[in-house]
């Protein structure tokens, strides 16, 4: 038999059941991706994935034809489909968008994988591209996925605490400890004049005293030092390594922030993929110094705009925290207003609590 004309060998009946598997199996893939790039393009926003997708879905195409669709067309019979009327309960009801995506990766999947196998009876060569486009879409379904479980956590944040040593009252573990127990959802090590070896050390200490807690560890700038510690993820300013360059590094499942001070930059970070952004500067910091401040205007834009987390940074404390969330925005990132408070557990729950009023809350926002 040769490779691309094994079908003839089978006899009719046999065939026609073969394209008219191969038929459900195609539409079944081809539906399945469809509505998975609907899901990255217009939730998730995510350009680089949408382009992924829509490559793989192209590609599929091509073996596809391999498969003489005018024969898998002809032989089409959905009214003598007797799986039409074959459906579960749990077919007919998705919880939430995740499961809306979960569901179709493995219809994709399993799609992929009858292609493959009736393939064999037809052309290898479609065969083997299906198999291929299975073990591509396996890591595309991680990264989906993953992601979602990443935002997730990111998602219930809003009080970010940057620990920098020489901000700190207290010595920087004790600060650091403090901090954890008393509920930051985030703490970031950011120290700038360390040597790689003690901000590794660093790092890990960190890492061992989050590990048990609720509060993610984010590493400021070094994505190596994030990898090497097992971080949460890293947060990198304009500066520093792109999105694209720090996910190679760091996989599916790192969290990455990305400071941005104007409406192009935070446009940016969305389109990349970022998981949060940081805002600023709002008000004059004692931290860091700037020639001139993104305010509350920027905050009041990116409140309308930006769908992926948003954290207010640059001044903020307990005084000025009020203005943060009537511009619209329910999280912030702070240094000073913890680090060198004498009254952390209070000042802490107060932020929450007011950044938790109604009329900031994204899901208050229409
Ligand atoms: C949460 C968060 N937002 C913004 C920044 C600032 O990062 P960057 O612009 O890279 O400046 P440095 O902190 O590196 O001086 C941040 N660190 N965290
Ligand atoms: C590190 C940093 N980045 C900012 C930005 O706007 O990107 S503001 C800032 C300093 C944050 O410290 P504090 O809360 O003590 O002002
Ligand atoms: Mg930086």
């Amino acid at each position: 038999m040769t490779e691309e004309s094994i079908s003839q060998d089978l006899p009719t009946l046999e065939s026609r059941s073969v394209f008219r598997i191969l038929d459900a199996a195609a539409n079944r893939c081809r539906e399945g991706l469809r509505i998975i790039e609907d899901y990255v393009r217009f939730h998730r926003n995510e350009e680089s994935l949408s382009s992924d997708l829509k490559q793989l879905r192209h590609d599929f195409r091509n073996y596809w034809k391999e498969l003489d669709p005018e024969q898998l067309l002809q032989n089409r019979d959905t009214a003598g489909d007797i799986g039409t009327a074959i459906s579960t309960a749990a077919e007919n009801v998705r919880a939430s968008l995740l499961d809306v995506v979960a569901a179709n990766c493995k219809r994709v999947e399993e799609s992929l994988r009858t292609l493959e196998e009736y393939s064999k009876l037809i052309s290898t060569t479609a065969a083997r591209g299906f198999e291929q486009l299975r073990y591509r879409f396996y890591g595309f379904e991680q990264e989906l996925l993953l992601e979602n479980q990443r935002k997730a956590r990111i998602g219930q944040a809003s009080v970010y605490f940057l620990l920098t040593e020489k901000t700190c009252v207290l010595n920087w573990q004790t600060t650091a400890e403090q901090a954890i127990t008393l509920g930051v959802d985030v703490i970031q090590l950011r120290e700038k004049e360390l040597d790689d070896r003690e901000l590794l050390a660093r790092a890990r200490w960190l890492r061992d005293a989050t590990r048990h807690s609720s509060t993610l560890l984010i590493i400021n700038d070094r994505p190596d030092i994030a990898l090497l510690c097992d971080a949460d993820g890293v947060h990198v300013g304009q500066e520093e390594l792109c999105y694209g360059d720090v996910r190679k590094l760091l996989g599916p499942q790192k969290l990455i922030g990305i400071s941005t001070h104007n409406m192009e930059q935070a446009r940016e970070a969305v389109a990349a993929g970022a998981d949060y952004v940081g805002a600023g500067p709002t008000f004059l910091s004692e931290t860091k110094s700037f020639s001139e401040f993104a305010g509350l205007e920027f905050l009041r834009q990116m409140a309308a705009e930006i769908s992926i987390p948003v954290f207010a940074i640059g001044g903020i404390g307990q005084e000025n925290v009020e203005e943060v969330a009537q511009a619209g925005i329910s999280r912030i990132a702070v240094c000073q207003a913890i680090s060198q408070s004498q009254q952390m557990g209070r000042i802490i729950q107060e932020m929450k609590n007011i950044l938790s009023s109604g009329n900031n809350r994204e899901e208050n926002r229409v």
